[in-house]
């Protein structure tokens, strides 16, 4: 049998049908929704009068547009908003899917709530139509976005139409200093690579660093893999993912465990597997990393200065012109002199517990900087109860942020938590693109402990000045 890589297998073991050239049929082992992309999906069915082919592997959650605020029971003001998720609340139910609305405790971002209930396991095909589903490829499973028309597909056939990508191999080789964490790996990596340099490919991150992740930090790894341009990414499997998906409630219990366990463990990249790729960086050599401008690629550790848009090749001197003036800076201005508005902990880059208790290690005891606007909004109802119950929720509070509930919120903007005309936030979200975050805002993408240590300071910190 010719070598593998473990994205191979994970197609090889899903191809329905396969054209001469080359276009499969992928089964889909689990399909998650949201409000955004799922409405003229539903509609669609319901019009041609289908039904869900798969609901019980077909899992929905609101996420993006809802309130966060604890009086988010009375209902959503903005129409749009109110209107995709009542949508929502009908379409699982006339079609039967798992549901957790805004009322339960298991609500979400869909990318936090589908780890945490046991729905992602290694060796799956997982989509959403949402872009952000690479997140799941930290389980070992082929997971990514797909368009509202696919998403009708797939909940009409449990099938995808897809070509195979290429190859691509992201090492972190070592171990990585204290105050670097797995956001600085994924951002350092889109920093190395641009938003264009996985285009085409499925990566799988490796490497003695990776492995030396948790499942929350190689969640995070995963989740931009989508700003480096890739179609997926995803790390192998060990004992770490195992431990992590055994006794979630969704999860194979008894025997069926043991069989997919015994099926897992061989969910790896054979020794000679062809890679179409390779990038490797050196684990000690990553810092602690911000962005400057106005894509995740702007990238650079936190000593440096903002950069002259000359230092750059071609049609980026224009773009870096345009990113410095939008984000109001100017150029050798040392990064750590930039003053911050507002502090973003969240999203489904970092709203997990892990990300919480980075945070909150920081903040201990301190106070964030007066005038500072601060929040912190966990991933899933779930992480916040974890951390109430560890008293991370007290530490935030008593620090100065806001403890709010679960969604997606200020990392795109689509509810009330919005960025005013020039305000500045430090955020530990994913996109950094002009407008994300409100109109005009502006943003910096870093770690949850670097987000602390901004909202203590009042302008963007290393960490490592404050431990
Ligand atoms: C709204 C949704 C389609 C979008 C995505 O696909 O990523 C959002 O989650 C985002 O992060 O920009
Ligand atoms: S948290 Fe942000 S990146 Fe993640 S799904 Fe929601 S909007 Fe998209």
């Amino acid at each position: 049998m010719s070598p593998k890589t473990l994205y191979d297998k994970i197609w090889d073991a899903h191809v329905v049908q396969e054209d001469a050239d080359g276009t499969c049929l992928l089964y889909i082992d689990r399909h998650l929704v949201h409000e955004v992309t799922s409405p003229q999906a539903f509609e669609g069915l319901r019009m041609a009068g289908r039904k869900v082919r798969a609901p019980e592997k077909t899992i929905a959650v609101p996420d993006h547009n809802v309130p966060t605020t604890l009086d988010r029971a009375k209902g959503i003001d903005n129409e749009e908003s109110r209107i995709q998720v009542e949508a929502l609340d009908k379409n699982a139910k006339d079609f039967g899917v798992h549901y957790y609305p805004v009322s339960d405790v298991r609500q979400g971002i869909v990318h936090i709530v589908g780890p945490e209930q046991g729905w992602t396991l290694p060796g799956m095909t997982v989509v959403c139509g949402d872009s952000h589903t690479a997140t799941h490829g930290a389980f070992g499973a082929l997971a990514h976005g797909i368009g509202t028309s696919e998403v009708e597909h797939v909940l009409a056939t449990q099938t995808l139409i897809q070509k195979k990508s290429k190859n691509m191999k992201v090492e972190i080789t070592g171990k990585l200093k204290p105050g670097v964490t797995a956001k600085d790996i994924t951002l350092a990596v889109i920093g190395e690579t641009g938003t264009a340099g996985g285009t085409g490919y499925v990566i799988e991150y490796c490497g003695e660093a990776i492995r030396d992740l948790s499942m929350e930090g190689r969640m995070t790894v995963c989740n931009m893999a989508i700003e480096g341009g890739a179609r997926a990414g995803l790390i192998a499997p060990d004992e770490k993912t195992f431990e992590y998906v055994k006794g979630r409630p969704h999860a194979p219990k008894g025997a069926q465990f043991e069989a997919a366990l015994a099926w897992w463990k061989t969910l790896y990249s054979d020794d000679d597997a062809h890679w179409d790729k390779v990038v490797t960086l050196k684990g000690e050599e990553i810092e602690p990393v911000v962005t400057w401008g106005t894509s995740p690629e702007d990238v650079l550790p936190i000593s440096a200065v903002v950069p002259a848009p000359e230092s750059f090749k071609g049609g980026k001197v224009e773009a870096a012109k345009r990113a410095i003036e939008y984000m109001g800076l100017t150029p050798g201005q040392k990064l750590t002199d930039i003053q911050i508005d507002t502090v973003f902990i969240g999203s489904c880059t970092n709203g997990r517990i892990e990300d919480l208790r980075a945070a909150a290690e920081i903040l201990k005891g301190k106070k964030i900087k007066e005038g500072m606007r601060a929040l912190v909004v966990p991933g899933s109802g779930l992480v916040r109860a974890q951390a109430e119950e560890e008293g991370l929720a007290d530490i935030f509070k008593e620090a100065g942020f806001e403890w709010r509930l679960a969604g997606c919120s200020m990392c795109l903007a689509m509810n009330p938590d919005q960025l005013s005309e020039g305000e500045r936030c430090a955020s530990t979200s994913n996109r950094n693109f002009e407008g994300r975050q409100g109109y005009k805002g502006r943003t910096h993408l870093l770690s949850p402990a670097m987000a602390a240590a901004a909202a203590i300071t009042g302008h963007l910190t290393d960490v490592r000045d404050l431990v």
